[in-house]
């Protein structure tokens, strides 16, 4: 059996996900004492009414409130096979059985002289509303229902008046403060939430391009690496850099730089589209985008496309040789790359482009890579582009 994890709440989680893991240390120690104090009571309960031992207060609080309190302890402190929406609803019922049983036992301690049970239902109100991490709804009808059970039986039990608002006083105090202190506690954990969450996003994203930044592409890839290695799948990393992006500066200005930047961004965000696909800022004028489970043929169609989408968009550089249009060029690694680190990936990758340069620009190149050799690099293809067939700049590079 694994035990639960205990870190600190990760805001990759859910919101429910996070909130039981911040909760659960709590959760764990108000089950814990619960669990004792049940467990220390009954010797002593035993010892002073050792009739009880065939009476009907223990035959029924034991397989109705103290057995499905331990497993549920149990439960928050091992991994058993309990969902994690189970768990919660065993924690409202054993919270209802403890308060209402309560309610009937101590009733009938008044009308018939029965054993007493002990005065323990604040605890019991603590232990259902904040501790178990009941969420306010629950909360709130659960202790609705042990509240109409303890209006009911003192009334059925002829208290007299004055004790018996003082009791319902007592209980209702205990349930707003209960509730309240659950309602803002919840309030208070979705905030915190939602500002980390805020926080991780800017910390993974590149400002300008609102792509993910080197950070954030390092834990993409330590995903992608293990899914890729378990399903034994391939994946192709292409960089895309820019041609003559410096002259594209000079010429128009840093500001018109940035805007190419974010078009070529928004170009390569929208052509990632699986949830295994990622586009990243590299730096400076270079992109990385990967691609999950694809073949040759894939990608060739994604390059060409990418820069088919470029060219529409207009952005002229003063040093293009295709119709004055802004161009990239694409170096790409692919194959089941999952046991080379990725520094390795990303260098192969970086070795495609170099090649693709070399060839002239506009142009993508992709690699792909033989698992049987690690060192090697087979079947490089090269393929050509800018398929705009009217520009003779664009014929000129074609190989
Ligand atoms: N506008 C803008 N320019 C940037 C940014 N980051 C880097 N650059 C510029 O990008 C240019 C990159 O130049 P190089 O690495 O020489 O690349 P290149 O001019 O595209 O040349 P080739 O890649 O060989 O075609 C430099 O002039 C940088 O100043 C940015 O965030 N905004």
């Amino acid at each position: 059996m694994k035990k639960l994890i205990k870190s600190t709440a990760d805001t990759s989680l859910s919101f429910e996900e996070y909130e039981f893991q911040f909760r659960l240390p709590v959760v764990q120690m108000g089950l814990l004492c619960c669990s004792i104090i049940y467990i220390a009571g009954l010797p002593i309960y035993l010892s002073l009414f050792p009739e009880e031992l065939h009476g009907v207060i223990f035959w029924t609080e034991l397989p109705v409130v103290m057995l499905p309190l331990w497993l549920l302890t149990f439960s928050y402190f091992y991994e058993v096979p309990l969902l994690s929406e189970v768990r919660s609803w065993l924690a409202a019922y054993v919270y209802l059985a403890a308060g209402i049983c309560h309610a009937v036992f101590n009733t009938l301690n008044h009308k018939y002289g029965t054993p007493m049970v002990g005065d323990i239902l604040p605890m019991i109100f603590l232990f259902g509303c904040l501790f178990c991490g009941l969420n306010t709804k629950q909360a709130g009808i659960t202790s609705g229902i042990i509240f109409l059970s303890i209006v009911s039986a003192t009334l059925w039990a002829d208290y007299a008046w004055p004790i018996v608002v003082n009791q319902f006083a007592q209980w209702l105090f205990f349930i707003a403060v209960i509730l309240f202190t659950n309602y803002q506690s919840q309030i208070m954990l979705r905030k915190v939430y939602d500002y980390q969450k805020e926080l991780k996003n800017k910390s993974s994203t590149d400002s300008l391009t609102g792509l993910l930044n080197r950070s954030a592409l390092d834990e993409h890839f330590a995903v992608l690496r293990r899914q890729s290695v378990r399903e034994n799948k391939a994946f192709c990393l292409l960089i895309i850099d820019l041609d003559y992006f410096k002259e594209l500066n000079d010429g128009h200005g840093h500001l018109e730089g940035d805007q190419a930047l974010v078009t070529i961004a928004n170009i390569l965000q929208s052509s990632a589209r699986r949830p295994l696909d990622c586009a990243c800022r590299w730096g400076g004028d270079e992109f990385i985008i990967i691609f999950y489970d694809v073949v040759y043929e894939d990608i060739s169609e994604m390059c060409r496309l990418i820069k088919e989408r470029l060219q529409y968009s207009a952005i002229n550089n003063p040093m293009s040789e295709f119709n004055g249009h802004q161009t990239i060029t694409i170096g790409g690694i692919l194959g089941k790359l999952g046991h080379l680190t990725d520094r390795e990936i990303i260098n192969l990758a970086d070795l495609a482009l170099y090649e693709a340069k070399q060839e002239g620009r506009n142009t993508h190149l992709i690699h792909t890579y033989n698992t049987s050799d690690r060192n090697k690099l087979n079947n490089a293809k090269t393929e050509n582009n800018l398929a705009d067939s009217t520009s003779s700049a664009s014929e000129s590079n074609c190989r």
